[in-house]
């Protein structure tokens, strides 16, 4: 006991020193931050907030207009961008392409390509780049399709009624979109319904319980985490998302051996699944890895497209006549409801695309992207980033700066995307999907699937709100969210 005093007091001094001499490089980095306290930096300004307060804090400092401004929480120094060439430098570069262990850890799918370290990550990322080719993306439309007109089935029930919450909808349709381009499941099979109901309520389980994490300071001790009823009932639904994924991995295992023997094709859906494409590489992965890669897209893919269209369908029930621009457009390239769905004529839902990516400048649904210094990092002549620093790229505050986008910057207006306009703003001032080699490898994918979504609905149903633009209110959790429901009315449309 004499002994175990001052050797713990020695340790905390060691430790201690080791940090100062760590930061000191980090500190003494020649860029402005607002004033804080020592030792634990600036995360009294973060402490408390509740996550809509959080992004206003962000629009503050955005709103000072500086290049980069520096912030730091004990030991760990955060740099966060302010113009769109910074974020452009920081997310090409190469010396920036890692993923602070800090930010990622709570996905705890360390194999996946949204959380993997670096060299791990470049080797999975060629391998997927070729899953999301767009001659794969051709031959997902039929799915995408059968999705579409699956939720504008099930929505029927609300015709004429009260409003309703069209999210659920959409998350539901959106995760059989996931689940059958990279599991192969079945949209239509009525086995298949009790197990997308499992799944759908233990991913919400697990993202909801990450984004209640996610948003404690960094120091939240994890350890009591485990002693709340939570966290079980957090742990049963991974577990039940893992053992479903081994089971349909070892499924498709045996389909592809059995064709591999009869050279019988029939077994194979006329569509290449991610699974399959990962299982026809042996060896290239453990079964562990896949089953992380194809949760990660599942996770990565499936909250991010819906809850985008969920806000796109929102925007558009208030907007009645962007609305109405749309449905004139899709009347003219789909003359009728059964007009083939083709990469060529979604391409020319040209207004539509304004209107998606108008949705995701007012409501980026990734609001914020970390990344950390892998090396020394010179992010402008003599102003040298030393390697473990974290870069918070804060696109929410990007997407709607006054200075990139005007004085009508929180406005909704879909021609801010008319080419003219594009072509005056440098290209890293819209970014939704990140930017530079790590960017979302499915960007493409969403927006064949959402355009497909939008158009079914539109084409059967007209959508209103009682709910007004200028009161939505929105808060940053794991994902950007509406604080309150998608709440819309919907009526047949007739033919026009
Ligand atoms: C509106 C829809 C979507 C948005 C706004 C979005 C946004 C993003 C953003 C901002 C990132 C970068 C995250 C970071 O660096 O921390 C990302 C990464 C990623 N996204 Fe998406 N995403 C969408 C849809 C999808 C879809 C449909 C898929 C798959 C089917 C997908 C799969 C991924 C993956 C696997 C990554 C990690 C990529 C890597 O690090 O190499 N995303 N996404």
């Amino acid at each position: 006991m004499g002994l175990i005093l001052p050797l713990l007091g020695f340790i905390a001094l060691f430790t201690f020193i080791y940090a100062l001499i760590d930061a000191y490089p980090k500190i003494k980095l020649d860029i402005p931050s607002p004033p804080s306290i020592p030792i634990i930096g600036h995360l009294h300004k973060v402490i408390g907030l509740n996550t809509e307060d959080q992004l206003k804090l962000a629009q503050e400092y955005a709103s000072g207009q500086v290049k980069l401004m520096k912030f730091w929480f004990f030991n760990i120094m955060a740099i966060a961008p302010g113009t769109p060439e910074m974020f452009q430098r920081i997310l090409n570069a190469e010396e920036c392409m890692e993923k602070p262990f800090i930010a990622y850890r709570l996905l705890a799918l360390n194999n996946g390509l949204l959380a993997s370290r670096f060299h791990r990550w470049q080797r999975d990322r060629k391998f997927f780049n070729n899953s999301f080719k767009m001659s794969t993306l051709q031959s997902f439309l039929p799915i995408f399709n059968e999705a579409a007109e699956r939720i504008c089935d099930d929505m029927r029930v609300n015709l004429n009624g009260e409003s309703f919450n069209i999210s659920p909808a959409i998350f539901k349709c959106s995760l059989k979109m996931i689940c059958s381009t990279s599991l192969g499941m079945r949209i239509n099979d009525a086995e298949n319904a009790e197990t997308f109901d499992k799944i759908y309520h233990a991913v919400n389980y697990v993202i909801e319980s990450i984004a209640s994490l996610q948003n404690k300071p960094v120091i939240y001790p994890e350890t009591l985490y485990l002693l709340t009823p939570r966290f079980w009932k957090h742990l049963k639904s991974a577990l039940y998302l893992k053992n479903f994924h081994h089971r349909i991995i070892n499924e498709r295992r045996n389909i592809l051996e059995k064709t591999d023997e009869n050279k019988n094709e029939e077994e194979l859906p006329s569509y290449d699944i991610f699974i399959d494409q990962i299982l026809k590489n042996k060896g290239l992965f453990t079964d562990r890895e896949i089953w992380e890669h194809i949760l990660t897209i599942l996770a990565a893919g499936y909250e991010t497209s819906a809850t985008c269209l969920s806000h796109c369908m929102l925007f558009l029930a208030i907007f009645e006549e962007i609305q109405q621009k749309v449905v004139d457009e899709i009347n003219e390239i789909f003359p009728t409801s059964d007009t083939e769905i083709t990469l060529e004529n979604l391409g020319k839902l040209q207004y539509m695309e304004r209107v998606i990516k108008e949705t995701l400048r007012i409501a980026p649904v990734g609001p914020v992207v970390f990344r950390e210094t892998r090396k020394p990092f010179e992010i402008e002549p003599g102003l040298v980033i030393p390697k473990g620093v974290v870069f918070i790229l804060h696109i929410y505050c990007l997407h709607r700066a006054k200075r990139w986008w005007g004085e009508r910057a929180e406005e909704f207006d879909p021609d801010n995307f008319l080419p003219e306009r594009v072509a005056e703003r440098h290209p890293a001032t819209f970014i939704p999907f990140s930017f530079g080699k790590r960017n979302c490898i499915g960007y493409r994918y969403a927006m064949l699937s959402m355009k497909t979504i939008l158009l079914r609905m539109l084409q059967r149903y007209k959508f209103s709100t009682h709910l007004k633009y200028k009161e939505l209110r929105f808060k940053s959790t794991l994902t950007l969210q509406l604080i309150g429901e998608h709440l819309v009315k919907i009526e047949e449309r007739k033919s026009e």
